[in-house]
């Protein structure tokens, strides 16, 4: 009836693409390797293919992956809900979107896993969108198994009592509006909830667009981490939104394209180090070559203070420390008794976005996502797409500038 649909939409009025049809839920899941920053990056690709749904008349929405179980965290939580990170009210504006736990809340099944993998015979010469059923590769095999009962069990973010109705593997290759595709044109479009695994198989439809850009804008950090991050920049490094040029709107649909930010008087540096340093071994510095690099920048720009991001261990921290003169000061926003891993990583992004200049690490995502941040708040380009030289090759090749688009 026309009452009982209303009430089905009622979640998503404040949504642009509020539809008249049953609700759907996606769900979704990244290789369990990934890091936290190329699992924000699988969120925005995700998300636009809960855009694209909708866009096309369907009802669905996106349940958020809890966190946790990262091998880069040094302590191992899991079931961690997204509004530790972020602030859900401003992803909803992009796409709806709902915390795992409430999905349970509602007694809601999952009807289907597709696991997504790419084809055994490879690419081929030329690329082309396109997915099939297909017997499943390892490490599919291995990661869901079918009890006695007949369901499917598998890590389901480690909720144990979780299971699905159908398992299936899907050869795909392709992106976010691919993933759409599969969705709707195929076998398990009858499915009301269903959730995607090695959901980065997929790429960005078209990376740097004005999608990607609204995802990304839509992934306001949480309000709390937000605050904390201002008390520690007002505290020790003389920096406030009204003096640094970088006040927000509240409703990220509202901001506009500007240049005008002028950030807090010190260096933000993201120094990646630790599994890194095996990956990109001949991109990154020394720790002495770093004291070299950040010296004379902030000599440069006629800086003092420094705010340092980084994994190092503690005694690199303290020899990097140890090659700076007196008039130098370096600061870490280092409360883990209040903040978990994962919180502490977007103050320190958070940290390193509002500084006049930042300098980052080759290829890194923790470093791509400051960027995006300083592009969201309006930095000059020159403040923003620099990255450490190795030792060897002082003027290194800079990072590509991808820079914000409206439009
Ligand atoms: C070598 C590759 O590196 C890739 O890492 P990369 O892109 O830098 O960035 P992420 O994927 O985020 O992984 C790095 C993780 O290490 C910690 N980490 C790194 N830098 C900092 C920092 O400055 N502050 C804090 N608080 N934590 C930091 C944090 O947990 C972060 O999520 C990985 O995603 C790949 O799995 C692979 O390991």
């Amino acid at each position: 009836s026309k009452v009982d649909q209303h009430h089905k939409v009622s979640h998503v009025d404040s949504n642009k693409y509020s539809i008249a049809a049953e609700k759907k839920f996606l769900l979704y899941d990244v290789n369990f390797g990934e890091g936290f920053n190329l699992r924000r990056d699988v969120y925005m690709r995700v998300a636009n293919t809960v855009r694209l749904l909708r866009e096309s008349g369907e009802n669905w929405i996106l349940v958020l992956p809890p966190w946790g179980r990262l091998h880069h965290w040094q302590r191992m939580q899991v079931a961690l809900s997204w509004r530790l990170f972020f602030d859900l009210e401003s992803l909803n504006r992009f796409i709806p979107v709902m915390e795992f736990e409430d999905f349970l809340d509602e007694n809601r099944p999952i009807d289907q896993v597709i696991y997504l993998q790419h084809y055994e015979e490879g690419w081929g010469t030329e690329y082309v969108r396109k997915f099939d059923e297909r017997r499943c590769l390892p490490p599919a095999d291995s990661h869901y198994r079918k009890e006695n009962d007949s369901k499917w069990r598998g890590w389901f973010y480690s909720y144990e009592d979780v299971q699905a109705s159908n398992f299936k593997c899907v050869s795909i290759q392709g992106d976010s509006g691919t993933l759409k595709d599969l969705l709707t044109h195929s076998n398990f479009s009858s499915m009301t909830s269903v959730m995607v695994d090695r959901a980065e198989t997929i790429l960005h439809e078209n990376f740097g667009d004005v999608n990607y850009w609204k995802a990304r804008r839509s992934m306001r950090y949480s309000k709390d981490l937000v605050e904390a991050a201002n008390v520690f920049r007002d505290k020790y490094l003389d920096s406030d939104d009204e003096n640094d040029d970088t006040e927000m709107v509240a409703d990220w649909r509202k901001e506009r394209a500007k240049r005008t930010a002028k950030g807090g008087p010190y260096l933000g540096i993201h120094w990646r180090r630790r599994d890194f340093l095996y990956a990109r071994h001949d991109q990154l510095p020394s720790i002495k070559g770093t004291a070299e690099i950040l010296e004379k920048l902030c000599e440069k720009l006629k800086l003092n203070r420094i705010y340092l991001a980084t994994d190092a261990p503690e005694e690199e921290v303290n020899e990097l420390k140890s090659y700076f003169g007196k008039e130098l000061q370096v600061f870490r926003f280092t409360d883990t008794q209040k903040y978990n891993d994962g919180q502490i990583a977007i103050i320190d992004q958070y940290l390193c976005a509002h500084a006049a200049h930042f300098i980052g690490s080759y290829e890194s995502t923790f470093t791509f996502r400051i960027q995006e941040d300083r592009e969201i708040l309006g930095f000059p380009i020159s403040s923003t797409f620099n990255r450490l030289c190795p030792d060897n090759i002082p003027d290194c090749e800079q990072p590509p500038k991808w820079k914000i688009v409206y439009k």
